[in-house]
């Protein structure tokens, strides 16, 4: 293969997120989730944004359809709000909230564009948080329910499913740190809700293979991110595998050994967090074989030994590469390197897709009423060759899905971060094609990096 051409078949995707792009918060009969509370409290998020607007998807995605199609996707990776299915969380169907996805679904399909979609990216009914949250065993079997709910009415249309995005984020933002919803800072909730979420994607995988007749394949969504030290000090070196642990192994490990790092459990023990061994059958079932593994790519993490941080005895610090609008180093290699670590350590031939990739980047439009964005391209076309890189020296990856299809609402951070190829005017709602959205068609048209 010659190097930045991709296999036949290989699905070209975009990808959004329920939360972030929908809007029509209230519109027929969908409950609150808790980033609806979340967003409205005061200090939360930039400048007091919320996800009552975004992109007025729910409204308009008859034209972001079109759109996806006019950049030729193969795929389109979306993911189904929770509370627009149960606005309790539980119990009550509403079947408005259902119709919504069945149009979407309909219109992709009359595009030819496959749906693939995630069914947990991070609105939980505020109604289960209530009730105790990811940090309650409870909710793992209520998302079971919900994703059964979905595999009974949709699987025929659905050919890949995503049954979590990014337990680590929700896990730890969400309850240890507190950046987001449901903005707890409680190391033990942090860890119980890891397990809970890791416990939830055993129990809707298992719905998903006792259905019978499910004609799709079925999947998680890990972010994950190479780690390395800032400094060749050793304790520096051992900071880095810590963070390591908990970022990528913590979940992978489970995943595709049945245990957490027990280098981990050590040292959660040492620091008095003594987790509660959990029962066997369960890490049973979260090892059960998936169909796939999405991984969520953005760049590295580069660490330093910090005695004074009491959970991680670490710091994350700036590294010198060019860094996109979020402060995140460009760095392709990484992704090169974490797609062979993965199929060497965990994956082996089992396909991975890659659910999300890109970069946020401060665009405007310009007088020309374009908008001109270089770095995005750069960053796009690097990660790019990456990935050819390893499909070259065998790693089976079978899709890549750019995140994002627009800009939208971008959790913590509102409005104020850009990572669409379509930039969106929030006054107008109008979607307008950036440069790198016309460098991705060109991609998708060659299968193969363009210039
Ligand atoms: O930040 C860009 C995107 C989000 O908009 C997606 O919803 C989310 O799936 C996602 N994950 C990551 C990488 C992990 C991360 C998440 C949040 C904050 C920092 C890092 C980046 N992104």
């Amino acid at each position: 293969m010659t190097e930045g051409r991709f296999p036949e078949g290989f699905l070209w995707g975009v990808a959004t997120a329920a939360y972030q792009i929908e809007g029509a918060v209230a519109e027929d009969g969908r409950g609150e989730s808790i980033w609806d509370r979340f967003s409205h409290t005061p200090g939360k998020v930039y400048q007091g944004h919320t996800g009552d607007v975004a992109c007025d998807h729910y409204h308009r995605y008859r034209a972001d359809v079109e759109e996806m199609a006019r950049l030729g996707v193969g795929a389109y990776r979306f993911s189904v709000a929770w509370p627009r299915i149960f606005p309790q969380g539980r119990g009550q169907a509403n079947p408005k909230g259902l119709d919504f996805y069945r149009r979407l679904i309909d219109a992709l399909r009359e595009r030819g564009i496959v749906p693939v979609v995630t069914l947990y990216h991070w609105d939980l009914p505020q109604a289960l948080q209530e009730r105790g949250g990811w940090a309650h065993r409870d909710t793992a079997y209520r998302f079971a329910d919900y994703a059964a709910y979905l595999f009974d009415r949709l699987d025929e249309a659905v050919p890949y499913w995503i049954t979590q995005n990014e337990p680590f984020v929700v896990a730890i933002l969400g309850h240890v740190t507190g950046e987001h919803a449901p903005g707890l800072q409680d190391p033990m909730a942090g860890f119980r809700a890891a397990h809970h979420l890791l416990l939830s994607h055993a129990l809707a995988l298992q719905a998903y293979r006792e259905g019978g007749r499910r004609h799709g394949r079925i999947g998680i969504t890990l972010n994950l991110s190479p780690v390395e030290p800032a400094g060749d000090d050793p304790e520096d070196e051992a900071a880095a595998r810590r963070l390591d642990g908990l970022l990528n192994r913590w979940f992978l490990d489970p995943l595709f050994r049945g245990a957490y790092p027990s280098d981990m459990v050590a040292h959660f023990a040492g620091l008095g967090l003594p987790l509660p061994e959990p029962p066997q059958e369960e890490m049973r079932a979260i090892a059960a074989p998936i169909d796939f593994l999405g991984v969520n790519y953005y760049s590295r993490q580069l660490v330093r030994h910090e005695p004074g941080e009491p959970l991680m005895a670490m710091r994350q610090v700036e590294g010198p590469l060019p860094k996109t609008a979020m402060g995140w180093e460009v760095y392709p290699e990484g992704l090169r390197r974490l797609l062979e670590r993965l199929r060497h350590e965990y994956t082996g031939e089992l396909p991975i897709l890659i659910t999300e990739n890109g970069a946020a980047f401060d665009d405007a439009v310009s007088p020309d009423g374009a908008v001109h964005d270089p770095a995005r391209v750069a960053y796009l076309r690097d990660h790019l060759l990456a990935v050819s890189r390893a499909i070259d020296d065998g790693v089976p990856v079978r899709g890549y899905f750019l995140w994002s299809l627009m800009d939208n609402f971008e959790w913590a951070h509102g409005y104020s971060k850009r990572f669409g190829v379509l930039y969106v005017d929030f006054d107008t709602q109008a979607r307008i094609w950036k440069d790198s959205a016309h460098w991705y068609r060109r991609v998708i048209e060659a299968n193969a990096v363009v210039d």
